[in-house]
């Protein structure tokens, strides 16, 4: 199957990320190369000016025009690529695509006045250079490549059967046979390209999926106990340095393994899932953490928030279980599945390990007055 047929919104737009990014990248390398083959003309035309004087055609000035100008060009995108403050902004890619196309027009020139003046010994070699080095440098982008590579190839063609040489002929089959080079060359890159691509993102994939796996419950889909006690202890840290409130509401169904005997284990499954809902629901924005604790116990995370706002939501648990009313009819205290919950507020210096066994404690106490409540960890004197 193709690569085309293959690709996927998400791997499109990364791929063409990717392709933004390298262009800036290879294309300041290949305007190095433009300076130094400028250079080399320059002094060459400078140290030997004999070479363009033959033939009724010899703009030399033309010449010397175009290759100043590919100097001034190339040197001042290379500065503006390096200082640019935001390396993947999506208009350094456009500056080197147009880059390489006047380039192009200012090296076509440059063969036009070698073809035209009589120079042809130094055209095929030196063009066969500047378009594969196009290639080496471009070949991730078709159409970055095309911009710079076919002007210049175009005048070379018309140019060589305008002005006649012995070789006409020959020259025209050596540029063919070096455009299907390019091309094939040019494939075989980008397949590469495509695939390191391809595998990297779906090792990105991967991992998220395995971190997903290692935070995530299985069954009701919110955060695990792992998760959950990382984001506790980071959450502690911070109530260290500032004034912050935390909050932790741990929360246990009632009578749940008697749910279990009446209804079936797959039920009570779909009972946890639908706690969990009503527990993301009472919570208030994305800073609240709402976890599995294990079994049919649940634990929330309330980062700045009073015992008084941590009571409000403790009674919203309440009331959406109320709401949602799941037949419970094994359950002593109620023909409904009900919740019964311990808050503990964090005091600055208190471990994780501490507010969890102060929020259990206080689970504790709702569980002995009669479940189906919240209870606040009161400390003993
Ligand atoms: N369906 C289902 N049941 C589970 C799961 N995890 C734990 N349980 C059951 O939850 C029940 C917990 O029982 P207990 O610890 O006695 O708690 P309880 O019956 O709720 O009693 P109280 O907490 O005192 O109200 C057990 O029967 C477990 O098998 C689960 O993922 N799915």
């Amino acid at each position: 199957m193709s690569d085309r047929r293959k690709a996927c919104p998400d791997f499109d737009l990364r791929l063409s990320m990717i392709r933004q990014h390298a262009i800036t990248v290879s294309g300041t390398w290949f305007l190095w190369i433009n300076i130094l083959f400028s250079a080399f003309i320059l002094g060459r035309n400078y140290f030997s000016p004999e070479s363009l004087a033959a033939g009724p055609h010899h703009p030399r000035h033309l010449l010397e025009i175009s290759m100043v100008l590919i100097l001034a060009l190339s040197a001042a995108v290379i500065f503006i690529l390096r200082m640019a403050p935001d390396q993947q902004a999506p208009w350094l890619s456009k500056l080197t695509h147009w880059t390489m196309f006047c380039l192009s027009g200012l090296w076509a020139l440059c063969f036009y006045v070698f073809i035209a003046s009589g120079d042809v010994r130094i055209v095929f070699p030196f063009s066969a250079l500047l378009i594969f080095t196009a290639l080496i440098s471009l070949y991730f982008d078709g159409r970055v490549l095309l911009s710079f590579t076919l002007p210049v190839w175009i005048v070379i063609l018309v140019c060589n059967f305008v002005y006649p040489t012995t070789l006409t002929a020959l020259n025209a089959i050596l540029y063919v046979l070096m455009a299907a080079l390019f091309e094939s060359g040019r494939r075989i890159l980008r397949s590469w390209f495509v695939l390191a691509i391809r595998r990297e993102q779906e090792n990105v994939d991967l991992i998220n999926q395995l971190k997903l796996l290692a935070n995530r419950d299985p069954l009701t889909g919110i955060a695990n106990r792992r998760s959950f006690q990382l984001l506790l202890e980071k959450e502690i840290q911070r109530l260290q340095q500032t004034n912050a409130e935390l909050t932790l509401i741990m929360l246990d169904v009632d009578h749940f393994k008697k749910y279990n005997d009446r209804y079936g284990h797959q039920a009570g499954d779909e009972c946890l899932i639908n706690v969990a809902r009503c527990l993301e629901s009472a919570a208030r924005n994305t800073q609240d953490v709402v976890a599995r604790f294990g079994g049919e116990e649940f634990i929330m995370l309330l980062p700045d928030t009073s015992p008084q706002q941590a009571v409000a939501i403790a009674e919203r648990v309440k009331m959406n279980l109320q709401a949602l009313g799941m037949e419970h009819k094994s359950s002593p205290i109620s023909p409904f599945v009900t919740i019964s919950q311990g808050i503990a507020n964090c005091v600055k210096g208190t471990s994780a390990i501490r507010l969890i066994a102060q929020a259990d404690a206080a689970l504790y106490q709702a569980k002995e007055a009669g479940r189906n409540r919240w209870q606040s960890y009161q400390p003993e004197d």
